[in-house]
């Protein structure tokens, strides 16, 4: 891992940690989006979008992606599953999409060319806008929004997962999501002391008891329609087993020992061309191989064995 000072890579060991041994997750820089009458226009073929398949941030992104049908109007590099010195690369390797807009061996150069003296982290997602040859943003969350919508005059898939009915429901469940699951499983893997670990452990397990007691009694985290609270969540529990139950030490349950968890999993995966954006090959070798630190032998297991296409019973659908 590494970051960049003044424009410059310097390899460090992921982030600084609290006084504590917590993990902290630095404040991400590019926060613009795409509206029409302003610097970024939505347009077809414009813009780009930079992925790793084993992020579960940039993972939702991918997503959205393809629940909005997009796939011809934002093209896609795909990196390397290895975050080796110089972080994230495009390395040839299976599953990789080299980078043929700014034809950069390394992300940290796409970062450098928005801003020749950029200081801080080189992560992914990025959606990068070829026009004005800069990053317009690379927070998941706000490049979800800008997919959900602002595409849709040039003939996006309809659909919203984020519809003003039910936000502030959505809004509720991504906050608790966020903190204790789709953050609280690095602040559970990413801890330096046992206090830190167990204060991410113990929230993380509460959530998902509370999680498995609502989809027990209906179909969706916000009800009878599928959200985006519910594909902020997908991302993290598809990890589950493989990743975050051994290589975080996440490992009070399983997902598969949560019966409406995993079946809401299974149900969001078999939705149309979602499985093919879930490589879990990329998701394993990235994690156990990439965190030295905590996976010394950087072996990765041949396990879980997990049966994602035994049918799931929920219709995913957007709120009609
Ligand atoms: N807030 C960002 C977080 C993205 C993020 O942390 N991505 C990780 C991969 S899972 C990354 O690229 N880390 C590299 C680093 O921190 O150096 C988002 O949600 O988009």
């Amino acid at each position: 891992m590494g970051r960049m000072v003044d424009g410059a890579w310097q390899a460090d060991e992921g982030g600084t940690p609290g006084p504590g041994g917590q993990f902290q997750r630095p404040e991400t820089r590019f926060r613009d989006r795409i509206a029409p009458g302003t610097r970024f226009p939505p347009e077809a073929g414009r813009y780009h979008l930079y992925v790793s398949l084993a992020c579960p941030w940039a993972h939702r992104t991918l997503i959205f992606r393809r629940l909005k049908g997009l796939e011809g109007m934002i093209s896609l590099s795909v990196t390397h599953w290895l975050m080796g010195e110089q972080g994230w690369s495009f390395e040839p390797g299976e599953g990789v999409i080299p980078d043929a807009v700014n034809g950069a061996r390394h992300l940290h150069e796409v970062y450098a060319k928005a801003v020749p003296r950029y200081s801080g982290r080189v992560t992914v997602p990025v959606l990068w806008d070829r026009q004005e040859g800069t990053i317009v943003n690379n927070e998941s969350a706000e490049i979800i929004r800008i997919l959900n919508t602002a595409f849709d005059g040039l003939g996006a898939k309809p659909g919203d997962w984020y519809p003003p009915s039910l936000r502030d429901r959505i809004d509720a469940v991504n906050e608790r999501v966020y903190a204790t699951l789709n953050n609280g499983v690095y602040r559970a893997g990413f801890a330096r002391s046992q206090a830190a670990y167990e204060e991410a452990v113990r929230p993380l397990f509460e959530t998902l008891d509370w999680l498995e007691e609502r989809l027990a009694r209906q179909p969706f985290l916000c009800g009878e329609a599928a959200t985006e609270a519910d594909w902020r969540l997908f991302t993290t529990l598809i990890r589950f087993d493989a990743v975050y139950h051994g290589h975080f030490k996440c490992n009070l349950r399983r997902l598969v020992d949560y019966p409406a968890l995993w079946d809401h999993t299974r149900s969001l995966y078999q939705h149309d061309g979602v499985r093919e954006t879930v490589d879990l090959g990329h998701i394993k070798r990235h994690y156990y191989m990439s965190h030295p630190w905590v996976n010394p032998s950087r072996i990765v297991p041949l396990g879980p064995i997990l049966d994602l296409d035994a049918p799931g019973s929920r219709r995913v659908a957007p709120l009609a």
